[in-house]
Parts: C-alpha cells; sequence; structure tokens
C-alpha cells in the first residue's frame, strides 16, 4: 500500500500517484492485476465536481414528450462514455419516501443493538446485515487497500414470499430477506421505496438503448424483472487519528448495470475521473446521483464506464446511505452488444450471468464469508 503525503513530489499537481501491485493475481475476467493501479493521494483534494458531473432532466421524457427519449439518451451517452456518473432531477420519486427510507436506516442502526443486527448476519444470498469491519474490497483494481471497510450495512433484495418457486428451489441470490423483529413499518418503508426506485429504473431502461444505438425495447425483456439491491449504510464518524488508508468504503467500482443515489446531506462521497482526479462530489438538493457499474462496462464491452469511487466520512456527524443497485434478471446472459463490437472485433468478455459474477465477486469482498453454504452465516 502507497499513499503519497501531502505535496510529496509528482504529487502537486493532484495527479494520482501509479503503485504497483506486489502479487500478481488474475481477476475474474483473466486479466492480471499486477498491472499500474491507481491510489488516490490523500488528504482530500475539493473540488466541485458539479462542472464535472452532468445533470439531466428526466422531465420532459417522463412527460412523454416527443423527442425526449432521444435528446436523453443522447446525454446519457455523454454521461457514461466520459464520467460514469450523472444527476437526475425531476425523477418523480416523493422526497417523503426518500427521507423515511434515511429515518427507517437510522433506526435499524441506531435502535437495534449488535446481537440483534447480527442475528440478521448477511448470508449467501447476499441479504442481511454487515457490521463494521465486515468488509473488504479486495476486488478492486484501483487501490490495494486491505482493510476492512468503516462501514455498517444491510442488504435487502426484493421481498419474495416463502413459496416462490427460487426460494423453494434455494436459488442463489434469490432468497427471502431478513427482517428484523419488532421494527414497525421498517419492512413496509423498505419495500415500498425499493418499489419506486425499481420503477424510475425500468423506466430508464429504454433510455439507456437507445444511448447504445439499440431500439428502445432491446433490454425490455432482460429487464422483465430486474435484480435489485437495497442496501443501509451507517458510516461512523472517522476519527481524527485515524490512518489515511482506512475507508468508510474503500475505493472500488459497483458491480452492476446502474446504481441510484438519492441526495445525501452529509457529504463523503468522491469518484475518481477518467483523468485520475477524485473529486468531492457536491451535494445537489432533490437529485438522485446515478452510476453505471461493472456488468454494463463488461455488457457495453468497454465502452461504458464503470467510474471509481469511495466514501471517507469526515464530516463530524454519522453519515447514513440507501444506495439502489438494479441489474437485469437473474438468468440473463449479458452479451456483447451488437453496437459494441467494430467489423472485425472480437468481444473482450465472455457472456456472464447476474449469478456468475456476483458469485465470483461475493468471494473477493467479504472478509467471512459462510462456511456452510446451505445456511445463512454465522
Ligand atoms: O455511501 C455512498 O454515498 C456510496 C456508497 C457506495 O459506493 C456503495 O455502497 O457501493
Ligand atoms: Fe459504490
Amino acid at each position: 500500500m502507497s499513499f503519497d503525503t501531502p505535496g510529496a513530489g509528482a504529487n502537486n499537481d493532484h495527479r494520482p500517484t501509479i503503485t504497483h501491485r506486489r502479487n500478481a493475481q488474475r481477476d475474474f475476467e483473466g486479466n492480471t492485476m499486477n498491472e499500474p493501479v491507481y491510489a488516490p493521494s490523500l488528504p482530500e483534494i475539493r473540488v466541485d465536481a458539479k462542472e464535472e458531473i452532468p445533470v439531466l432532466d428526466l422531465g420532459p421524457y417522463l412527460a412523454g414528450e416527443p423527442g425526449a427519449l432521444d435528446r436523453l439518451a443522447e446525454e446519457l451517452r455523454h454521461a457514461l462514455e466520459n464520467v460514469g456518473f450523472y444527476f437526475v432531477m425531476n425523477h418523480g420519486i416523493d422526497q417523503a419516501l426518500i427521507d423515511g427510507t434515511f429515518a427507517a436506516a437510522r433506526r435499524f442502526f441506531d435502535e437495534l443493538p449488535l446481537e440483534r443486527k447480527m442475528a440478521r448476519r448477511f448470508n449467501q444470498h447476499n441479504v442481511g446485515y454487515e457490521p463494521i469491519g465486515g468488509s473488504v474490497t479486495r476486488h478492486s483494481k484501483i487501490n490495494e487497500n486491505n482493510k476492512p471497510n468503516q462501514v455498517e450495512s444491510y442488504f435487502i433484495k426484493r421481498d419474495l414470499p416463502a413459496e416462490h418457486p427460487d426460494v423453494v428451489a434455494g436459488v442463489r441470490f434469490r432468497a427471502q430477506n431478513q427482517w428484523p423483529e419488532d421494527l414497525p413499518g421498517f419492512r413496509e418503508q423498505c419495500v415500498a421505496y425499493a418499489a419506486a426506485v425499481e420503477r424510475l429504473g425500468k423506466s430508464l431502461v429504454p433510455v439507456y438503448a437507445r444511448s447504445l444505438g439499440l431500439p428502445a425495447d432491446y433490454f425490455d425483456k432482460a429487464f422483465e424483472e430486474p435484480m435489485f439491491t437495497l442496501r443501509l449504510s451507517h458510516y461512523p464518524q472517522r476519527p481524527p487519528q485515524q490512518e489515511e488508508d482506512v475507508f468508510g468504503i474503500a475505493p472500488h467500482t459497483d458491480t452492476g448495470f446502474m446504481t441510484f443515489l438519492p441526495f445525501n446531506e452529509v457529504a463523503g462521497l468522491s469518484i475518481r475521473l477518467p483523468t485520475g482526479r477524485w473529486v468531492d462530489v457536491p451535494g445537489l438538493p432533490g437529485s438522485y446521483l446515478i452510476n453505471s457499474g461493472d456488468m454494463l462496462r463488461r455488457w457495453t464491452n468497454d465502452r461504458f464506464l464503470s467510474t471509481p469511487h469511495r466514501v471517507i466520512n469526515r464530516s463530524g456527524r454519522e453519515r447514513y446511505a440507501i444506495p439502489f443497485f438494479m441489474d437485469c434478471d437473474i438468468r440473463w446472459r449479458m452479451e456483447c452488444l451488437p453496437t459494441c463490437l467494430e467489423p472485425g472485433q472480437t468481444p473482450k468478455y465472455p457472456p456472464i450471468t447476474y449469478t456468475e459474477y456476483m458469485s465470483w465477486y461475493r468471494a473477493q469482498n467479504y472478509a467471512a464469508p459462510p462456511t456452510d453454504e446451505a445456511s445463512p452465516a454465522a
């Protein structure tokens, strides 16, 4: 691990330091991971990223205005080819639903004693509670960080009934949620919020198709019943003497197709722009910040970015977040899109399903994998 000290040599211009991994490893895509990787220089570079993160107005498109779909698709293409993150305004999600979900996160983390949270421990289906230090960003090509992330999280997926065929068959990532007892209204709040963001996500799928030069309905079948994860997170305040390579969440890319982050009144998220510069994400009240992840990057043959980001809670307050991750149907094979291949070119990646990708990812990133694959982790 090497972080430059402030003002050290070539880092004065805020360019990231290039470091080399010591041990060659192969990642899931068959690349060796001892290529140059970027480590962020600390302390924070304070830059207002509003200039660099595009702001898209969904109003005209959601109102069905003629021509709005293709105009929005062009803005989306620009955002995902060049930045990997964009804000949306006029997204149609009720602010009270967002506020209620932040409040539910606060209740879960603050009202429940650790034993009760641990009784719902994160399992092999990626649902449940992960305590502070429970995850390590091991798969990252961006940073050699292997210190546990200073965040506690509670993960929820689609609320499947016990009699759902996938639940009955024990299909991985299609299990029932692990709801806490005695937290009235918590489940209803999370389910209502997830449904609203899923609706928004599905309404954006045709825009993604058009942004890639595909017919608007190209992804419709792939997103009939999208996979999603609502993550409630709590980042404790960073102690003043904390070592610089300990993060709330270490530099990483997201796994999925799209991630939705509603405006957070407590700052802490930074992204690494393609120039290599880390910038703090500005707060844009009323917005969602949306980013693309690794599965979309693969599906587009690297045409769309999966931009690294990290969280450090230097706010002096407790920080809560409610990211929502959306993906295609669990059984859909994501195969290089026809508009992402030049004539004569072969795809960079083999086709892959959600299950294949997430199984690999899970094996990389959690400190204490379940010992018994048939039952929740202890
Ligand atoms: O807390 C945030 O603002 C972002 C969280 C994040 O990057 C993640 O959960 O993957
Ligand atoms: Fe993330």
